[in-house]
C-alpha cells in the first residue's frame, strides 16, 4: 500500500467510527427533541451551544485544528436542529422585531399555531431559516405606499438556499400612540420604523413633528411607554398600543388609505404548487439584453406582474432583476421558459412559488 492508500484507509476507518458515533449522538438529540416537545422548549438553545463549543475546543490538543473542529461541531449542531425541527413538525416561524410588530401580526395570521421566534434583524431571520432553527421566516417585501423593502430583496438574492413559499398582504393602519391622557399639543417628537414614518409623512409635516427611525414600530411603542414622557409619541398599529399600555391619539395617520404591506414567507423547502412564481436574474451588459428576456417571457405567454432591478451586492454599477410571473410553475412550459432564460441571462434562478 502506498502512502495515499494508507492515509485513505485510515480515513475510512475513522469515518466508520464517526458514523456510529453520529447515530448515537442523533439518538440523544431525538430524546432532547422529545423532551423539548413535552416541555414546550425551543429547539435552539444558544447557551447550550456555547457550552458544547467550549468543551469541544478544550478537547483538541493541536491548537491549529481547534477552529476547524469548532466549525465541525457547529455543523453537527446545525444538522441536529434540522432533525429536531423535522421530528417536531417544524412548527416555528421567525420574524424581525418584537411582539406586536407588523411582521408578528402577519406571522400570527399565516401560522396561528406556530411558535413565533423573534430576531433583531432581517439578516438573522434569513439565517435562522437557513440553519433550520425555524421552518419559516416572515419578512416584509413591499409596501403599497413606501415601496420596496430593498434590503429584503438583497437578502433573497444572497440566500440561494431559501425559497419564497407564500405571500401575505397585511392592510396597514398607522396610528399615533401616546401615553394615556396626552394631548396633541404636548407632543414634540415621534418614533417609529422608517417605513411607517414615510407612510405618515403628510401628517407629520402638518403638525411639524420631527421623527426618529427605530428598528421597528413595536420597539418605538415600547420606548415611548417606558420613557413615561408625554412629549413623545410612536407610530404603530392599534394592537401594539394595547400591548404597551399606550392610547391611540390619532388613528390612521398614513397618507395612503389603502396602505398594505406584502410579507413573504421563506423556507428551505422548495415549493411546487402555486399560481405565481418569481425569478431572479442577471444579464451581460449588452444592448437589448433586458428586452430579450422580456420578449422570451411574453412569447411563453406569462403575464409579468412585477419587475424590479437592484444594484448587485458587492459589484458596483452592475444590477440584478426580479420578476413575478402569473402561471403554473409546475407546467412543462415553465421548465422550458427557465431553460430558454438560462441561455439569455448570465444567471437565472427560481426564487418563489406561491398562490395569490
Ligand atoms: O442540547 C440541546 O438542547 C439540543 O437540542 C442538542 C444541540 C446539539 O446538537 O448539541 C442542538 C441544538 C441546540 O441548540 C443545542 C444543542
Amino acid at each position: 500500500m502506498d502512502t495515499l492508500e494508507q492515509a485513505r484507509a485510515e480515513i475510512d476507518a475513522v469515518d466508520a467510527q464517526l458514523a456510529a458515533l453520529f447515530e448515537r449522538r442523533m439518538a440523544a438529540v431525538l430524546s432532547v427533541a422529545q423532551y423539548k416537545q413535552a416541555h414546550g422548549l425551543p429547539i435552539f438553545d444558544a447557551a447550550r451551544e456555547a457550552v458544547v463549543l467550549e468543551k469541544a475546543a478544550a478537547r483538541i490538543q493541536n491548537a491549529a485544528l481547534r477552529p476547524y473542529y469548532k466549525d465541525h461541531v457547529q455543523n453537527m449542531m446545525d444538522v441536529a436542529k434540522q432533525y429536531e425541527a423535522e421530528v417536531l413538525g417544524r412548527n416555528r416561524a421567525a420574524y424581525q422585531g418584537v411582539e406586536g410588530a407588523f411582521a408578528h401580526i402577519a406571522l400570527r395570521a399565516l401560522f396561528p399555531h406556530a411558535e413565533a421566534v423573534s430576531y433583531p434583524t432581517w439578516d438573522e431571520v434569513f439565517d435562522a431559516v437557513s440553519r433550520g432553527d425555524t421552518a419559516h421566516g416572515v419578512v416584509p417585501f413591499e409596501n403599497s405606499h413606501a415601496g420596496d423593502v430593498s434590503a429584503v430583496l438583497d437578502l433573497c438574492y444572497n440566500h440561494p438556499e431559501l425559497w419564497v413559499v407564500d405571500v401575505y398582504d397585511l392592510p396597514i393602519s398607522q396610528n399615533l400612540l401616546v401615553l394615556p391622557g396626552t394631548q396633541l399639543a404636548q407632543l414634540r417628537h415621534v418614533y417609529s420604523h422608517q417605513q411607517a414614518i414615510a407612510q405618515s409623512e403628510t401628517f407629520l409635516k402638518q403638525f411639524r413633528l420631527p421623527a426618529t427611525a427605530m428598528p421597528n414600530t413595536a420597539m418605538a411603542a415600547k420606548f415611548v411607554a417606558e420613557s413615561g414622557d408625554p412629549s413623545k409619541a410612536a407610530i404603530a398599529s392599534a394592537e401594539t398600543a394595547a400591548l404597551y399600555g399606550l392610547e391611540v391619539l390619532v388613528p390612521s395617520i398614513n397618507t395612503d388609505g389603502d396602505n398594505t404591506t406584502r410579507f413573504i414567507v421563506l423556507s428551505r423547502e422548495k415549493p411546487t404548487v402555486g399560481n405565481r412564481f418569481s425569478l431572479l436574474f442577471t444579464l451581460d451588459n449588452k444592448p437589448g439584453k433586458l428586452a430579450e428576456v422580456i420578449q422570451v417571457i411574453g412569447r411563453f405567454g406569462y403575464d409579468m406582474e412585477s419587475i424590479k432591478s437592484r444594484p448587485l451586492p458587492h459589484v458596483p454599477f452592475d444590477y440584478y432583476f426580479y420578476v413575478e410571473l402569473v402561471g403554473d410553475p409546475s407546467a412543462d412550459e415553465t421548465a422550458a421558459l427557465l431553460r430558454e432564460l438560462d441561455h439569455t441571462c448570465r444567471t437565472v434562478r427560481l426564487l418563489g412559488v406561491y398562490t395569490k
